[in-house]
This record gives structure tokens, sequence and C-alpha cells, in this order.
């Protein structure tokens, strides 16, 4: 079967490769020429782990090959997969400016019955007026059937995440087209879950606020636990050991980023506005999350004796490790929030850079770890990449100013850091 993806993003290039893998012939599109471009020479827009490897790998096997011009991918595809971007809107709700467009292209390039599958994440009902945004842009009223299949993928691991899924939904009114995308999967050993359009649409969003919950319940217990001196990582492990709850997803920390679960948490409270519902659990989500920076960066700058004309080393600026994403990363918050109070900051990343806005003479990247750290007065941790665990710390200490550790990640060891004779202080751990 030939499928054709829309939006050469994390989720369009990965799904794309995650067919082409399969057996399946795959168009990537996407209107940024020069990304296709890019791709067409193997070359990625973004860092992902393994996926340089297998693109490399399909454009050799021609199982995948990339355009820009809609039409011809259209026309030459009877299966589409829609991956653009669904960004946050003012108001919070989601951005469907692509997901029309695209709905717009598929309807005035349409040659015959086509099956346009959604995995962008979109609100409830999206669907349903895709159907009438191909509608009205076609010419000759060309059959087609619409599915919702959405991505539950994590950057950092989206190729194992797309191979070794959950659960796959799949949410369609037609049983041809249901089967039809089903099929495509057959090689995937997950559970399938066939179902409405609306209820897969509203799978996506709960799934994505409940892991939101579950960050931010330990985030601000985290809070309560450095006020009573108990240690939040003990806690978690031992309710994580409850398979009711289990362990993953209750990590505390500065907070989640991401182009994810900030966006959808305000999309679905928006969605819930609209319909009169009050969501007062992910409101508060969404508060704990805003406010896990500053807390935690107010009771550091207490142990500092204020972050003025101080030197503060930043490791790691991406969302999460594994991934150059810095869309909502607390740790351009926390550097926003040191800017203002008049720190000199040293950053350090292994693959992300750091935005231009941010770059001035007080604010600089470094290449080295050791490098970054010289006569730092303290160092904070903002995201866990292995090359900081890994690290070796008796030596860094030596390079600093004063050894003091702020892990927002509570990634190292803390009595061991404290054996080498840094103070150090973690989320909730004290
Ligand atoms: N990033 C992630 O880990 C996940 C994202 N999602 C959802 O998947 C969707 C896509 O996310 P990302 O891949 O991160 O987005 P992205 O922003 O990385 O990529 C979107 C791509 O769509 C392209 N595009 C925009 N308009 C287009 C058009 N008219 N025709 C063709 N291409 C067009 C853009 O140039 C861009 O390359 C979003 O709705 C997101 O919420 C779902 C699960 C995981
Ligand atoms: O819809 C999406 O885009 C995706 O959003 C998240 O994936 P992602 O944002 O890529 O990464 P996560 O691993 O979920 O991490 C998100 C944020 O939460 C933080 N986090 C995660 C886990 C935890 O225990 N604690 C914690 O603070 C991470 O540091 C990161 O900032 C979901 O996990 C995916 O299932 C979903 O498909």
């Amino acid at each position: 079967m030939n499928i054709l993806i829309m939006g050469m993003g994390y989720v369009g290039v990965t799904t794309g490769l995650l067919f082409a893998e399969l057996g399946w012939q795959v168009t990537g599109l996407d209107t940024d020429t020069i990304k296709i471009q890019a791709l067409s020479e193997g070359k990625l827009s973004f860092y992902e782990p393994g996926l340089d490897l297998l693109l490399k790998k399909h454009i050799e096997s021609g199982n995948i090959n990339f355009i820009s011009s809609p039409e011809k991918g259209i026309r030459e595809n009877a299966i589409i997969f829609i991956c653009v971007g669904t960004p946050s809107d003012k108001d919070g709700s989601a951005d469907l400016q692509a997901v029309r467009g695209v709905a717009q292209s598929i309807g005035s390039f349409m040659n015959e019955y086509k099956i346009i599958t959604v995995k962008s994440t979109v609100p409830i009902d999206t669907n349903r007026k895709l159907v009438q945004w191909v509608q009205e842009s076609q010419s000759y009223p060309h059959p087609f059937d619409v599915v919702s299949n959405p991505e539950f993928l994590r950057e950092g691991s989206a190729l194992y995440d797309s191979f070794h899924p959950d659960r796959i939904v799949i949410g369609s009114t037609s049983e041809h087209a249901s089967t039809v995308i089903q099929s495509l999967y057959d090689q995937i050993k997950a559970p399938l879950f066939v179902t409405t359009p609306r209820t897969a649409e509203m799978i996506k969003y709960a799934s994505n606020a409940f892991l939101a919950t579950k960050i931010s319940y330990v985030n601000e217990l985290s809070r309560l636990c450095e006020t009573l001196g108990v240690n939040i990582s003990d806690v978690t492990t031992g309710m994580g050991m409850d398979q009711r709850i289990g362990p993953q997803f209750l990590k505390a920390g500065i907070g989640y980023g991401g182009s994810c679960f900030p966006k959808d948490s305000m999309a679905l409270l928006y969605t819930a506005k609209e319909n009169q519902i009050d969501l007062s659990i992910l409101d508060k989500v969404v508060a704990v999350n805003n406010s896990q920076t500053t807390h935690f960066l107010n009771l550091w700058e207490q142990q500092l004796c204020g972050f003025r004309d101080k030197t503060i080393g930043i490791l790691g600026i991406s969302f999460k490790p594994n991934t150059d994403d810095l869309r909502e990363a607390p740790a351009l918050a926390i550097i926003q929030q040191l800017i203002d109070k008049q720190a000199n900051i040293r950053v350090h990343d292994p693959i992300a850079k750091l935005p231009e806005h941010l770059r001035s003479a007080s604010v600089q990247q470094f290449d080295a770890i050791e490098i970054t750290l010289q006569q730092c007065d303290a160092v904070i941790l903002c995201s866990e990449w292995k090359d900081y665990r890994e690290a070796n710390w008796q030596q860094l200490r030596t390079v600093m100013n004063k050894q003091v550790i702020f892990d927002g990640r509570n990634m190292l060891d803390g009595k061991e850091m404290t054996k080498l004779g840094y103070s150090y202080f973690g989320i909730g751990n004290r």
C-alpha cells in the first residue's frame, strides 16, 4: 500500500520510517522545502536517537521518498496520514490552521477514494470538521473516509515507542477504513482499541493530561517533602511498587516541558471551558507546573544568599534528555529568571543549542562540561542526560568556585555528592 505522510516533524518522520520498515511504500511531504531537501539527503532537522540510521536505510531501500508537492503526493497515494503541528493558540486552544490547510489540499487534489488518517493531536470533533473542510475544497465529490489514529510516542525514544506501543487506537465510522489502517500495523504486537473518532481524540488528550497530573502531583508533594525533610524519591519508589499506581511518571523535578503536555493540557482546558465544564484538577496541574521552577529557584537562591553577580552553570537545556527540543523547556524558564536576577550564566547541553534571544555576554554556551562549570558558584541540573550522571564530579569540583549542586531532576546520588564535598540540593529530598 502507498502511504503519504503530510508533515515531516517528529511524528511524521517517525511514522513514515515505521511504515517503511514494515515494508510499505512511503512518501513524506512537507511545505518546508529545506526540510524536504535535507531529508532526501538523509539529514534530519532535529535530533532523535536511531532515526538517522533508519532514514538512510530506507532512502537506500527505496521504501521512503520525500516531496514538497501536495498535488503529486495526494494524487499518487490512497492512504494519507496527517502529522502536521497543532500548536497552542493565544487563548490556549489548539491552532488547527495547518490541519485545515492539508485538508483543503487533499480536497482540491483528490482524484479517487482516499483514507485520511489524523495522527496530529486534535480537539474533539476535529475529525468531523475535517470531513467538511475536505468536502468544501473538492471540485468533484470523490468519496473518502476519515480515521483518527492518535500518536503516543515520546521524544527521545520515538523509534522504540513506535515499534513497541502500549496500544494502537483507531477511531472511525467506516469499518473498511478502520480495517485498512489496522492492517498497516499487522506486524506490531500491541493491543488494538477500535472506537469512534471522538473517543480516539479524547483518549489522546486524556492520556497526556493524566501523565501531566501524575507529574504535578509528585511535584507538589515534593514541596511538602522538602519542608518535612522527607525524600520524595523514596516516597515515589514506595508508591510505585503498588501495581495500581505504577512507577512511571512519578519523578519529581523542575516540571514538565515539551511540545505536548503544556499545549495539550491547555487545549483540553479550553475545550472544557467551551463546554462550561470546570476541569479543576487539570487547572491545578498546570498551575503547579507553572510555579515549580520558581518555587525551587527561590529555595536555592536562599542557599546562595542571592543570585545577583553569581556565576551559575546550567547543565541540560532540552526539555528532557535525548532530544534537542527546547519547546517549553523548564531550563529556559530558569535561565530567564536567572537573567532577571542578574546572574552570570554558563550553559551546556550535549545536543541542544541555546536560542539566539537568550545569548548575551552574561549567558554563554560551552561545548565541554568542565569548561562550563569553571568559576561557577553553583550548578543547576535541568535535564537528565547520561553525560551528567557519568561526569567526573570529583574532578569537576576543582574547577568550580563553590561546590554547590542544585539537582532539578534528582538525577545524582546526593549522598555521593556530599561525600565528594559538594553542598547538594535536589527536589524534595533534603
Ligand atoms: N512531538 C511529539 O513527540 C508528538 C507529537 N504529537 C502530535 O503530532 C503533531 C505533530 O507534532 P510534531 O511532529 O512534534 O510537529 P512538528 O512541529 O515537529 O512538525 C510539523 C511539520 O508539519 C509541517 N507542515 C505544516 N503545514 C504543512 C502542510 N500544509 N503540509 C505539509 N506539511 C506541513 C511543518 O513544516 C513541520 O515540519 C502535533 O499535533 C503533536 O501534538 C503526538 C505525539 C507525540
Ligand atoms: O503527545 C505527545 O507529544 C507525547 O507527550 C509525552 O511525550 P514527551 O513530551 O515527548 O516526553 P515525556 O517523556 O512524556 O516527558 C515530558 C516532560 O515530563 C517530564 N517528566 C516526565 C516523567 C516524570 O516522571 N517526571 C517528569 O518531570 C520530562 O522531564 C519532560 O519535561 C507523552 O509521554 C507521549 O506519550 C505523548 O505522545
